[in-house]
């Protein structure tokens, strides 16, 4: 299998071609292409970022080549990282509509390219961020069930994380889900949580230590209020304060402020953000079949909500994802992730008329 990084001179680019080759997930004869843009500074760069991976990984590398352009893609999963980022400013909020009208622009020449000249069974991973947007832009040009978003698979990764440690238990002994938006209207699941070990009380303690009397629906509007603390601990410059502060915070909203401090700290999180789309590349090539929770462009018969792009747990494997899984949740839940699903279809729509 070959894959192609795009966006690979940026921070998650970079990082993305360093885990998969030192994980060794390619073999000698795949090929791993280094897209960026000609006229760019990936136009050097890419040249020399071969080089270095060739001079670190001497034993396992694959082969590597260079592309400049979206005719230069040929593979057959296409890490996609690129495209403008969001400011890192402690101080500014991040103009969502500018980025989608900058990116929008990047998804199309690669989408359009992809429908015209791949092979039609490539699997597109969409990192670059609005999410949603890059979903619905490749699955109009392509198979809706190749395209997947990365957003809720690193969210739900996070939020696992944040459980295991107040809970004191393994992440990989957490099962739990945050679907809907990779954004402000993500929507954690915490009434399915599940940790393996524990008996069905021990669950059902865990689940409401975790919720504390608190509803989903109003998870956006604590997590507003929340940025907007935060927002005064920079303003200051009291980075180590802003994090003492979201330390304290229960576990879903730390799950989502953690990273937003880490990417406007200036450190972003292209590490984590590699990390975790290496192992999903792990388990495309494992070649089994995953229940993955990603952003996945839905049919009206694909779940109970409308058509649209949204968050949610799928089957998935090397032939792109099938169905929906595990949507069984309360009813808040249950119509907090509808009313999301109409706001990112509203939101996409506004996006696409710029
Ligand atoms: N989904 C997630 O969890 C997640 C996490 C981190 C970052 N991101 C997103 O991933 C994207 C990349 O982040 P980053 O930190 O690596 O940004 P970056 O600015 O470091 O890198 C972006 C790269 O894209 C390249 N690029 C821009 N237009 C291009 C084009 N038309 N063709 C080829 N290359 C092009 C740039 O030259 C640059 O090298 C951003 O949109 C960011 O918001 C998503």
């Amino acid at each position: 299998m070959d894959i192609a990084i795009v966006g690979a001179n940026g921070d998650v680019g970079r990082q993305l071609a360093v885990q998969i080759v030192g994980r060794r997930l390619l073999t000698p004869r795949a090929r791993l292409q280094l897209i960026g843009r000609r006229g760019g500074a990936s136009e050097r760069a890419l040249h020399g970022l071969r080089a270095d991976l060739y001079d670190a990984f001497a034993e396992i590398t694959p082969e590597i080549d260079v592309g400049l352009a979206p005719e230069d893609v040929a593979a057959d999963l296409i890490l996609f990282a690129a495209g403008a980022t969001p400011a890192a400013s402690p101080h500014g909020s991040v103009d969502r509509r500018e980025l989608a009208k900058t990116n929008r622009a990047v998804f199309e020449s690669y989408a359009r390219s992809l429908a015209q000249r791949g092979h039609g069974e490539e699997i597109v991973v969409v990192v670059t961020n609005p999410v949603e947007l890059g979903v619905s832009v490749f699955a109009r040009h392509l198979d809706p069930h190749r395209v997947i978003g990365m957003g809720a698979y690193q969210d739900s990764m996070r939020l696992r994380r944040e459980i295991a440690t107040d809970l004191g238990v393994r992440r990989q002994r957490v099962q739990a889900y945050a679907l809907g938006e990779h954004g402000d209207a993500l929507v954690p699941i915490l009434s399915r949580v599940w940790i393996y070990g524990f008996d069905d009380a021990e669950n059902a303690l865990a689940r409401d230590r975790l919720r504390g009397g608190r509803s989903v629906a109003a998870f956006a509007e604590r997590l507003a209020s929340e940025k907007q603390v935060l927002r005064g601990f920079l303003a200051d410059n009291r980075v180590a304060e802003a994090f003492l502060h979201a330390e304290a915070l229960p576990a879903d909203l730390r799950a989502v402020l953690m990273p937003v401090l880490t990417h406007v700290s200036g450190a972003k999180t292209a590490v984590s953000t590699a990390s975790v789309t290496t192992e999903l590349v792990e388990t495309i090539l494992s070649g089994g079949q995953s229940v993955i929770p990603a952003q996945v462009q839905l049919g009206s018969h694909d779940w109970f909500g409308p058509p649209g792009v949204l968050g949610v747990p799928v089957m998935f494997g090397l032939r792109g994802w099938s169905r929906p899984t595990d949507l069984d949740m309360d009813d808040d839940e249950h119509r907090t992730l509808l009313d999301v699903a109409a706001r990112i279809q509203r939101q996409i729509e506004d996006w696409s008329r710029d």
